[in-house]
């Protein structure tokens, strides 16, 4: 591997290089005007910068593409690749967020090594890879949910991510578990998992947040706020969306810490009070119950600081910059509270305990899974609609 494919690239969002068609695999040859068709694991795909990476195996589909573990054709190196179907891609936005994320040196977000297209039919763009998202690692818990330990940390850093984000002049309008993954430890590094300098040390404890697909920028170039506009259309997963999403009103920042907090109570206990309602209208109702009689509901059990974290978030306004050192300080007081060693192992550093094998016991918990995966639905405009 040489050492310009290591590094993040100043990437060209430009040509398609001519032969790149050659090396694409075409499984079409029968229907040439095939229109949006995505890459499938075992094709070798060529970069703007003519670099040829091979897709191993898929690691996530969405709606609008794939995401693959891929290598570069001279290397053992492995990298994630994420493909979206040419008319439907919001990678643009994604190269936005990562060049400048890269460009800060932001510590919670993946490189973006390289990007491509097969022009009418998919984009795709390189990126360090990850191991398992949050909710993944979650969902291999028992009942669902992180020690109180691991959740606040996990809590603590996503914030920062959060704010990383935000300094960047961007929202995510995403935020939820499975859009954070953490990195690999160190011996898959030296296997070859990573090149880039700063993640020489093992990344297994450090949260990485991913997929922009639905960021937008909230300043303009002087810094000031972009103004509200009226009556948006829905963007988002329905369980993590906040108040002002439901109302079909411009989001801000305030916005991204409220999915944040539903995030965290999820993490930390399981479930949240709405699992498993999918009418996105019940689910707002729910969530309004919530700041009222059942409060407890949503936060019954957690450590009193939840209470406060939930006070912070409502007190905010469309304009608030979120006061996210103080976010971070309720956790560590939760930390410290709970005797939890800032250095001890999270969750998934340890064997799963044997609760958490399947037996016939937690197939109740199974069900309620898949349940679950259906009341996830997420929504992004279309392709024309990029800073909808
Ligand atoms: N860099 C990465 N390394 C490893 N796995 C990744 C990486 N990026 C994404 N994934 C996996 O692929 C899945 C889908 O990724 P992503 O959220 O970016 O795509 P998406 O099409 O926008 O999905 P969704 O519609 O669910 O939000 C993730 O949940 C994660 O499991």
């Amino acid at each position: 591997m040489t050492a310009d494919v290591e590094k993040p690239l100043d990437v060209p969002i430009l040509k398609e290089p001519k032969d790149s068609k050659k090396l694409y695999k075409d499984t079409s040859k029968d229907d040439k005007n095939v229109k949006d068709r995505l890459p499938a694991a075992g094709d070798a795909i060529k970069t703007d910068n003519n670099r040829q990476f091979r897709l191993i195996s898929i690691l996530g589909e969405g709606g609008y593409g794939t995401v693959f573990e891929c290598q570069p054709v001279d290397s053992k190196k492995k990298y994630a690749c994420k493909a979206e179907k040419w008319s439907k891609t919001m990678l643009k936005i994604e190269i936005s967020v990562l060049k400048a994320a890269n460009a800060k040196h932001c510590k919670h977000f993946c490189d973006l090594l390289d990007v491509g297209r097969i022009t009418d039919q998919f984009m795709f763009i390189v990126t360090t890879l990850l191991d398992r998202d949050i909710n993944k690692l979650r969902n291999e818990q028992p009942d669902r949910h992180f020690s109180l330990g691991t959740a606040a940390r996990v809590g603590m850093q996503s914030c920062t991510a959060i704010e990383e984000l935000h300094s960047l002049g961007f929202l995510s309008r995403d935020i939820k578990a499975g859009n954070f993954g953490v990195g690999f430890l160190s011996r898959d590094i030296k296997a070859g998992n990573f090149g880039v300098g700063r993640r020489e040390e093992g990344t297994q404890r450090l949260i990485f947040m991913f997929d922009f697909g639905l960021s937008r920028k909230y300043i303009d170039k002087n810094k000031n706020l972009l103004p509200p506009r009226k009556d948006i259309g829905w963007r988002g997963t329905t369980r993590y969306g906040s108040l002002q999403a439901h109302r079909r009103q411009e989001l801000g920042r305030k916005d991204d810490m409220e999915s944040w907090l539903y995030m965290l109570i999820e993490i930390t206990k399981g479930s949240l009070p709405w699992r498993m309602v999918t009418d996105r209208q019940k689910v707002f109702e729910c969530k309004l119950a919530c700041r009222g009689d059942f409060r407890p509901a949503l936060l019954g059990a957690l450590p009193k600081q939840f209470d406060e974290l939930l006070n912070m978030v409502d007190k905010m306004v469309f304009e608030s910059e979120p006061h996210y050192a103080d976010f971070v300080k309720l956790l560590a007081q939760v930390c410290e509270e709970n005797n939890v060693d800032m250095n001890q192992a999270y969750d998934w550093e340890c064997e799963p305990p044997a609760s958490s094998v399947h037996t016939s016991a937690t197939k109740s918990v199974d069900n309620s899974a898949s349940e679950e995966i259906k009341a996830n639905n997420v929504e992004r405009p279309g392709n024309r609609d990029v800073n909808a």
